[in-house]
């Protein structure tokens, strides 16, 4: 398992990728029932690291809406190579996957 903050992921649960980042499906570490979309972006991959510093305020006063058709970001990390956002498990996607 890998630990970020209050939260864990197993690098085998994969959701999706994007062209920017590898979404893990993962769990809160207090309440496993608890299940969270942990989205890791390579910072390597972005060219410039202070617009993903503004996409993620965005998506914190975006969460503040509590809007149903808006996914919740819960917790943001960074390590030296990667930015993790912890964010709710989008509806859509088992939308998606139905059709
Ligand atoms: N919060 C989430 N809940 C469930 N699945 C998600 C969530 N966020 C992303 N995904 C899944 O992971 C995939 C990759 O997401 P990601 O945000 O990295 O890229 P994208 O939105 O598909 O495209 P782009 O790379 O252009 O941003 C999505 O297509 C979706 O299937």
């Amino acid at each position: 398992m890998e630990s970020i903050g209050d939260y864990e992921y197993n690098t085998k649960d994969i959701i999706g990728h994007g062209a920017f980042a590898v979404v893990f499906k993962g769990r809160e570490k207090k309440n496993p029932s608890m299940t969270v979309a942990i989205k890791c972006i390579t910072k390597k991959n972005i060219a410039k690291q202070s617009l993903l510093g503004k996409e993620i305020k965005i998506l914190q006063e975006l969460t503040e809406l509590h809007h149903e058709n808006v996914v919740a970001l819960f917790d943001c990390k960074e390590s030296a190579n990667s930015v993790y956002l912890v964010m709710e498990v989008s509806k859509f996607c088992d939308l998606l996957e139905s059709i």
